[in-house]
């Protein structure tokens, strides 16, 4: 049976002198998002990378575990396969001088699958994210798609292998409003559509509000509180939860 619970178990990261990440455990469910929102620099993209063990240089993970349905896994054996990724700012995320159709026909490859019936794949992946004329995008370059289309490839890309669970880390930061609700759209269908469990990083909780089941707030490293996204905005406990809260509210109320 395929796995339902991704799980960080207890994870510390530090970068040689100081402590970056303290004692995190999350399980993402399948079919259900967990938001993660929290202070800048607070380590919530460190925990995400942590995942898939794509930490940065410098930084070490000196304690924790991933678990799929409770059994410790080797996180590198998670990427792409069973675990996607999104990340913010896609511009980068490309090689600028390979076309939309050779980034997934590379990311196809991995799986053994090539020419027509990698087309045709690549093609599915590209409708599903809400483009129309899939062939016409995959025969375009990097620079000459938007941002929104951009962040829709790379959700597509990230889907090419059919993962169980999806990482998006501030996956609509930098785009224009209407263009965040398509993605929100998108991601909500995903998860309904397909069962993917996704972990949603945001500093946005309108983003958190319209999407998530439960809430984990990161501050200086450490959970602070975790609990459903409705008692989160109703009844914050952690004085940083409460000022997360306050400042939606200022901003949207
Ligand atoms: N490569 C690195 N080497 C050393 N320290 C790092 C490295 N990357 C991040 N950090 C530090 O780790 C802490 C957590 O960073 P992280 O990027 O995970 O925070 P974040 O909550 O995702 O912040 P933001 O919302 O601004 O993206 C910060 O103090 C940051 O300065």
């Amino acid at each position: 049976m395929s796995p339902r619970a991704l799980s960080l178990l207890a994870l510390h990261l530090h970068d040689g002198e100081h402590a970056l990440v303290r004692d995190v455990s999350l399980t993402i469910r399948r079919g259900k998002v967990l938001g993660l929102v929290g202070t800048s620099g607070g380590g919530k993209s460190l925990t995400t990378l942590a995942i898939l063990d794509l930490l940065p240089p410098g930084v070490k993970r000196v304690a924790g575990l991933v678990a799929l349905d409770s059994q410790p896994v080797e996180p590198a054996t998670l990427r792409g396969r069973i675990v996607g990724l999104v990340q913010q700012a896609p511009r980068g995320g490309f090689n600028p001088l390979v076309s939309i159709g050779r980034h997934f026909l590379e990311t196809l490859a991995c799986d053994g699958l090539r020419g027509a019936p990698a087309w045709e794949k690549m093609q599915g992946l590209l409708a599903e994210v809400g483009f129309e004329r899939p062939a016409e995008i995959a025969s375009l370059y990097p620079s000459q798609l938007s941002g929104g289309m951009l962040q829709r490839v790379m959700l597509a890309l990230a889907l090419a292998r059919d993962p169980l669970f999806l990482l998006a880390d501030e996956p609509t930061t930098d785009l224009d409003l209407v263009v965040q609700a398509r993605l929100l759209d998108l991601l909500e269908a995903l998860v309904q559509r397909r069962g993917i469990g996704l972990l949603l990083v945001t500093h946005d909780l309108s983003v958190i509000a319209r999407l998530a089941d439960t809430v984990a707030v990161m501050d200086q490293g450490r959970i602070v509180e975790l609990q459903s996204a409705h008692n989160l905005f109703e009844d914050p406990a952690h004085p940083r939860a409460q000022a997360l809260v306050a400042a939606h509210r200022a901003l949207y109320a």
